[in-house]
């Protein structure tokens, strides 16, 4: 369909078009209609894509009034046409008459200042005062009347000649003109409202435009799905129907703005900006975006996890910590119950019992698993640097500070868990300022005024007696009761030695790709000295010399003598003391305890070769039979 269509109601005027059209060298459909299709002509044209549609008269004003959104140009009647109708007019009488709209009365009156001559005019608003018009100058003695066609048909009634006043080829060609300039301009604006309309689609916030009768002109995506009210019903409605409280109204007529207000709508919590557009002196609408603050604060989350790029993330989950001693799955326990509330915990342990581990998982177990996880160690850390570490700075506010200054751990683990590792090696300045920050839930960057809130919690952890450092004044009391709220004490390695056998199978697994070998496991004697050792350095070191062994051992099972020359020094001494003779040992089957472990050491390697016992066998070093009497020993409790 062509973007401009002609639908006129008259022979002569659609001749004239064709005409017209033929001169200014465009193809316009033209529709000759009777008048009282004009409408439904209209309609189809619309609907197959027409852009424009030029029309006249009568027939241009239906169109205008009937459900046809596209524009209408009216054909109009210019000086020109008038001049020919009076010249006509002239042909068939003295005294001339026209009746028509007050615009088409003036271009009357310009033509008589120009040509000096006398027409008689009468004005008419609507068609029912055409009659009396008419009446009027015929009382008046006019002899030709000039006027439209319904003019026209009036005069015929009444017995008075008349000239029908139309519009010519020039008018016609001055129509085209701006029909195209209509259908360039439009396109134009098609294209920036599709444009603006992505924009408002992509954004995550929620936009809303009302008129200045508060009626909904614009909304975009976002908005509708934070209401919860489709874009159908919600343009064209007035924005106090949708929203009881959204304070546009008012922004109507304080004509003030509001910038970053906090808004309850529809129970959310909003940030919203409303600002009145002002046009020449006058409110022509208000625009509103909303943003919800729960999303903002995931934003402001994600902000700071990437400044940070510290990857500030928990490395251990429940599965990958391991023991199924009683002290441990009692201080497994706790974590898990300490892990749902917010207060500050105090880890205790010897060093390398696995504080750390135990930080991470509660954190990962927490409400604020999605948040950061920032592990400082307060004893790694020399202590002039710790504060601006913890705290950040401002730019300048020391020599050989940042450009641009530095945000500090505490800001780091907003939402999230800061793990204060070795807190009992703190600085006594620092830890005033530590308690100062968990009682206000604020911090103030080096060198800054401004405060900053944070929401955090706090997991501390030393391996030093907190309470005999208060004795010795070197550690605040206030804030030892600040942070051992919970408190939980990680067994020593020595306290749970059932625990080794798990845990050395445990590291064999995790350690393989770094050692870059796949073990099956180790002989049972090779775990019992590691039973029999005290290990002060705990887990850490149990971990240390099993990657050792891994690295030592010649075959697919780590022998006893491999884990001898592992632990280095500390085992030989245990094997020179002559304290115990491993071998013997497991021989020994008056020791009731240490066969158990034997036994449930054996069933573990059984329970990973899905009970093949000759597998079993291999990787425990020991023959098939052996296997057997060592399984059944205790069942029938005998051979002794
Ligand atoms: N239950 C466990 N299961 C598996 N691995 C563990 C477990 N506990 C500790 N570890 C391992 O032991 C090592 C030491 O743990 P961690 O660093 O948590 O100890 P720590 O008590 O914080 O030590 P320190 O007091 O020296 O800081 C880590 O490599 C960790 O992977």
């Amino acid at each position: 369909m062509s973007s401009i269509v002609m639908i006129v109601p008259f022979k002569d005027l659609a001749d004239r078009s064709k005409e017209a059209c033929l001169k200014s060298g465009t193809q316009i459909p033209i529709y000759n209609v009777k008048m009282d299709k004009v409408v439904e002509v209209a309609k189809e044209v619309e609907s197959s894509g027409a852009e424009v549609i030029i029309s006249r008269g009568m027939a241009a004003l239906k169109i205008m009034e009937s459900a046809v959104r596209i524009p209408v140009v009216s054909i109009p009647i210019n000086g020109f046409d008038l001049l020919r109708a009076y010249v006509n007019a002239k042909k068939l009488g003295e005294r001339i008459g026209i009746v028509d709209t007050p615009k088409m009365i003036s271009s009357v009156e310009s033509l008589e200042a120009i040509l000096d001559i006398k027409i008689e005019k009468i004005p008419v608003h609507s068609l029912n005062e055409i009659e009396q018009a008419v009446n009027i100058l015929i009382e008046k003695g006019i002899d030709v009347l000039i006027g439209k066609f319904t003019y026209v048909q009036s005069a015929k009634r009444m017995g008075v000649k008349s000239v029908m006043l139309k519009s010519g080829v020039d008018s016609i060609l001055q129509a085209i003109r701006e029909a195209e300039n209509i259908v360039r301009v439009r396109r134009k604006e098609i294209k920036r409202t599709k444009q603006m309309q992505a924009i408002l689609d992509f954004i995550t916030d929620g936009v809303i435009s009302v008129d200045n009768k508060g009626i909904v002109t614009v909304c975009n995506p976002a908005i509708e799905k934070m209401l919860n009210i489709p874009y159908g019903n919600m343009i064209g409605r007035n924005i106090d129907d949708l929203l009881s409280n959204s304070r546009i109204s008012t922004i109507l007529e304080t004509e003030k703005e509001e910038i970053n207000r906090i808004q309850e709508i529809n129970g959310m919590k909003m940030i919203a900006n409303h600002i009145p557009i002002h046009h020449e002196n006058q409110v022509l609408g208000v625009v509103s975006t909303f943003q919800e603050i729960n999303k903002l604060q995931q934003k402001e989350q994600e902000i700071r996890k990437k400044l940070a790029d510290h990857g500030h993330i928990t490395k251990y989950k429940m599965d990958q910590i391991v023991g199924e001693s009683e002290k441990f799955l009692q201080a497994i326990s706790k974590a898990k119950k300490y892990a749902k509330v917010d207060s500050t915990i105090l880890l205790t342990g010897a060093t390398g019992v696995g504080k750390e581990v135990f930080a991470h998982i509660i954190h990962s177990e927490s409400s604020r698993s999605k948040g950061p996880f920032v592990a400082v160690n307060c004893a790694a850390i020399p202590a002039a640097l710790l504060e601006s570490e913890l705290f950040g700075y401002v730019e300048g506010a020391f020599s050989g500070a940042k450009k641009g200054g530095k945000m500090g751990l505490f800001e780091m683990a907003h939402r999230g868990t800061i793990f204060l590792d070795e807190i009992g090696e703190m600085e006594e300045l620092l830890q005033a300022r530590i308690l100062r920050v968990l009682q206000e839930a604020e911090v103030r960057r080096l060198g800054d005024d401004r405060v900053i809130p944070i929401n955090i919690r706090v997991i501390a952890a030393t391996n030093r007696d907190l309470e005999a450092q208060i004795a010795k004044e070197k550690f605040r009391s206030d804030l030892y009761y600040r942070i051992n709220i919970l408190n939980i004490t990680i067994p020593s390695l020595q306290e749970r030695k059932e625990d080794i056998p798990i845990l050395c199978q445990h590291f064999l697994k995790e350690l393989s790709s770094n050692v870059g070998k796949e073990l099956i496991g180790f002989e049972p004697e090779a775990i019992k000295l590691f039973q029999t050792y005290d290990w002060p350095g705990n887990i850490r070191e149990l971990r240390n010399i099993v990657e050792r062994s891994m690295i030592l051992s010649p075959e697919k099972t780590i022998s006893y003598s491999t884990v001898l020359e592992a632990g280095g020094s500390p085992f030989e001494k245990l094997t020179q003391k002559n304290e115990w003779d491993v071998k013997e040992m497991i021989a020994d089957t008056n020791n009731q305890g240490l066969l158990e472990n034997e036994k449930a050491y054996i069933n573990r390697v059984l329970k990973q070769v899905n009970g093949n016992k000759t597998e079993a066998a291999k990787i425990l070093g020991i023959g098939r039979s052996t296997l057997w009497r060592k399984l059944t020993h205790n069942k029938e409790g005998g051979p002794k």
